[in-house]
């Protein structure tokens, strides 16, 4: 190595650190721009990348006057570089042009073509090498920089989709337009909030039962920690308490590996047991205990997991029914039904109709992206003279299709085909009568017991019999 060589890589070096580059290639480039305009009479620097296209956003303009994406495997890259060099030394009218490589273990990644207002001794091939170097940092920087921005995109467009599911999951805005529900939300939620008692919510399906239980854990004291929702009519028969309790590595059959389950994964929140009423007897033993003890003990396991959970309970059922009909346990209803609130079905709560759409609305036109659409008296109207037997999820369903449907300035309300032929209270008894006549031909005209009617209709005997009677329909039931 010549002295003048070895002097200049002590300088570039120095230059580079009196520069003190840093951890951004903005540094890196504006060193390699320094040390180029410092060293050498450069007229134009040009780099050629064999990178991604948006590398000439990053860059510097002061360091490069082109940026050019190049697939790595272009072969041709010296020979580009140096037709790129000539067209340098016409057009800018430079003396001389130097192109430096840059090239990894991988490989080359690109090169920098610099034209020069005149030849220059201490351009030496060690000098070179250096840049070569730091362009080459610069590189692996840009590279690294261009990924971190494309994670950074995507990890804000799944924020804004989580954002968005979980405004779905969780209202912000519940209505309570109705006097009932009024002292629902405002009075008997907040309190029951504060404590940690067992509520069970009881309410047709689609009344808002969820909501509820939602509403309770959000003002709790609890409301940073997991809200865990099971639907114990929905769990498998045979996975009931795993699903429940968890269970250990080989506890059953396609056990592969252990398992924790919804009580241990609420830990420190709140549990919701959702049609509660589902829950076969084996299970209901099993709640009953980990309610009474606070500990529960993983399918196959032989170790008790203390825990720490507020349990919240909602079935459509009428649970006594079903503690009359020997269908649901009585110590474990008395445990669940500490403290009761009832969610009124929608028809009796038609004042808070109009609000409900309103806001229901609203959410439906956010999520299809276009403005929600007045309103007609005629609309309200039609809602109002609806029963409304799914409750909010039937309006909600109602809505979503009207607002599908509707191509004009105000909502057409299209209302499920069975509301079209009512024919007032009578429509409602013969559905009533046809209800318990299919459940009197499922139980072969049994009132009584864990298989009678009463029990599958979610009703006591008695209440059954009465409205037999008001509907006059034959006592060909047995009883008991
Ligand atoms: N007061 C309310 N304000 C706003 N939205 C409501 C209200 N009540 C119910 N909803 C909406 O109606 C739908 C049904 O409510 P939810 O799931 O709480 O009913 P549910 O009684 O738990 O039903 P199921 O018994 O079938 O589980 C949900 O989408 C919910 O957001």
């Amino acid at each position: 190595m010549s002295s003048s060589s070895s002097t200049s890589m002590a300088l570039l070096t120095d230059l580079v650190e009196a520069l003190g580059f840093r951890h951004t290639e903005r540094t890196w480039a504006r060193a390699t721009y320094e040390v180029l305009s410092r060293y050498v009479a450069v007229r134009t620097v040009e780099i050629v990348l064999f990178g991604p296209a948006g590398s000439r956003k990053i860059l510097p303009s002061a360091t490069t006057s082109a940026v050019v994406a190049l697939r790595p495997s272009e072969e041709s890259w010296f020979r580009d570089a140096m037709l790129r060099g000539a067209r340098l030394l016409d057009t800018k009218r430079a003396a001389a042009m130097a192109i430096v490589p840059i090239a990894d273990s991988g490989g080359a990644l690109g090169c920098a073509t610099i034209a020069l207002e005149r030849e220059s001794e201490l351009l030496t091939r060690a000098l070179l090498e250096s840049m070569g170097r730091v362009l080459r940092s610069t590189l692996r920087q840009i590279h690294a920089i261009a990924r971190v921005a494309e994670l950074s995109r995507r990890v804000h467009t799944q924020t804004r989709q989580l954002r968005e599911d979980l405004r779905q999951l969780l209202p912000s805005a519940v209505v309570a337009a109705n006097p009932r529900m009024q002292r629902i939300f405002a009075e008997i939620v907040p309190l029951v909030a504060r404590q940690d008692t067992t509520v069970l919510i009881c309410g047709e399906s689609g009344t808002g039962k969820e909501v509820v239980a939602r509403r309770i854990h959000e003002l709790s004291p609890r409301s940073k920690r997991p809200f865990i929702r099971i639907n114990c009519g929905a769990i498998p028969s045979g996975l009931v308490e795993s699903t429940l309790f968890g269970h250990e590595k080989g506890a059953f059959t396609g056990a592969t590996e252990r398992r924790a389950g919804v009580f241990e994964r609420a830990h420190m929140g709140t549990l919701l047991l959702d049609e509660v009423g589902e829950l076969p007897p084996s299970a209901q033993v099993k709640l009953l205990r980990v309610i009474e003890t606070g500990e529960a003990e993983r399918v196959g396991g032989n170790r008790t997991i203390p825990l720490d959970v507020r349990i919240l309970a909602a079935t459509h059922r009428d649970l006594h029914a079903m503690v009359d009909a020997q269908a649901f346990r009585a110590d474990l209803l008395y445990r669940l039904d500490v403290f009761p609130i009832t969610i009124p079905p929608l028809r009796e709560r038609k004042d808070e109709l109009e609000a409900l759409t309103a806001h229901i609305l609203a959410r439906l036109a956010r999520r299809f992206g276009r403005s929600s659409p007045p309103l007609s008296r005629k609309s309200i109207a039609r809602l109002r003279s609806y029963e409304w037997p799914g409750n909010v999820r039937e309006l909600e369903n109602v809505l979503e299709r009207s607002l599908l449907l509707s191509t004009g300035a105000s909502l057409e309300i299209v209302l499920p085909d069975r509301a079209l032929k009512r024919g007032s209270v009578s429509t409602f008894q013969a559905a009533a009568k046809r209800c318990i006549e299919d459940a009197l031909a499922l139980t072969e005209g049994r009132i009584y017991g864990p298989n009678g009617a009463a029990a599958v209709l979610g009703i006591k005997p008695t209440t059954l019999q009465s409205k037999m009677k008001r509907l006059g329909m034959a006592r060909r039931a047995i009883a008991r």
